[in-house]
């Protein structure tokens, strides 16, 4: 008991151990007010109304972590080029190249300390910078070694420039990750070094059902691991978690990107692209969870919440962070009894 008025941290409460991380209860935080990688409005404020909704003073205060970087919701609005002309059919790509790549920075600047890293975003075009920022820590801090990633979403986000029918940057962020889409400039993502850089061997979907006939193709020619909603519906949201955590392989280090349109839109409405026939919350936080056991997480983020849209919606904002408050707890140690 304490004996006297000076404040007391809470106990660290995730019982699971963590493999990778030198410090597992320091968790960094990049909160990104970004929406350029689409073009919808509001999903730059997503950041702020999870903060709002209370979800960093539940990590400090129920789950016991010590918080870094969460002082300050950037807007980045300082990288913004003047001019940024479509580039390759891509839009804003100049700005999302400048973001992406102080968000690698940022991302890096927390990982190489061993500590955890949760990213708010911002649309999935943040996942650019996110996984860029961790694969390089990763392989500095552990002898060259790769991330795996669990990209949950109804997208498969991997169209090349080329391919995509949109021009949004948040459905191309694995093709630039991966290498298949590729750019020499530094201002077009030609930052991206190897380091940066993720294997195709080392990704996995869980909840697709909205992926473009050309990614279909994309990820059959490679071979890529993918668990739709019907694998979902076939096997049941236990086994689909089993085997995508076995294809990743339980000494890898894993980032999850969680785009809370995984989520059916019942739980989750205020999102740019909504697709019917999602996962519940349930499963949602329940493959967060798994993840969670597994010891192997090193970074979270998520992404697409947008408190602006679905206004129609009684309370559908509000529900649609409350979803997004639930799935970041459960990934970072909440319902483990
Ligand atoms: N992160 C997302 N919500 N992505 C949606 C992507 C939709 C579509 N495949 C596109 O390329 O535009
Ligand atoms: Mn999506
Ligand atoms: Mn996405």
């Amino acid at each position: 008991m304490a004996t006297n008025g000076a404040h007391q941290d809470p106990p660290f409460t995730s019982m699971v151990k963590s493999k990778f991380l030198s410090h597992p209860e320091d968790l960094g935080v990049v909160a990104v007010g970004f929406s350029g990688g689409q073009r919808k409005a509001g999903v730059d404020a997503a950041p702020s109304a999870l903060i709002e909704a209370g979800l960093l003073t539940q990590l400090r205060d129920e789950l016991g972590y010590k918080l870094h970087g969460h002082d300050e919701v950037h807007n980045y609005a300082a990288l913004a080029p003047k001019d940024d002309p479509d580039y390759r059919g891509m839009k804003n790509p100049r700005a999302v190249s400048a973001v992406t790549r102080r968000i690698a920075e940022q991302v890096y600047e927390q990982a190489r300390e061993g500590r955890m890293v949760l990213t708010l975003g911002g649309d999935h075009s943040v996942a650019i910078g996110t996984i860029a920022g961790s694969a390089k820590a990763t392989r500095e801090r552990l002898g060259g070694r790769e991330i795996g990633v669990i990209w949950v979403d109804a997208h498969a986000d991997i169209n090349t420039p080329e391919m995509s029918d949109s021009g949004n940057i948040h459905g191309m962020p694995l093709a630039f990750l991966t290498g298949l889409a590729r750019e020499d400039k530094e201002e077009y993502f030609g930052w991206l070094r190897p380091e940066h850089r993720l294997s195709l061997k080392k990704l996995v979907y869980i909840g697709l059902r909205d992926v473009d006939p050309a990614e279909k193709r994309l990820l059959r020619e490679h071979g890529v691991r993918a668990f739709s909603m019907f694998d979902v519906d076939r096997h049941g949201i236990g086994r689909v978690v089993e085997m995508a955590l076995a294809h990743i392989g339980s000494d890898t280090p894993v980032h999850l990107s969680f785009d809370v349109d995984a989520l059916d839109p019942m739980w989750a409405p205020s999102t740019g692209t909504p697709v019917r026939g999602g996962l519940t919350l349930r499963e949602g936080d329940y493959i967060c969870e798994c993840v969670h056991e597994t010891g192997s997480l090193v970074a979270v983020d998520l992404v697409e919440v947008n408190p602006s849209l679905a206004p129609e919606i009684e309370s559908g904002a509000r529900e649609t962070v409350r979803a997004g408050c639930s799935l970041v707890r459960c990934a970072l140690g909440e319902s483990l009894l």
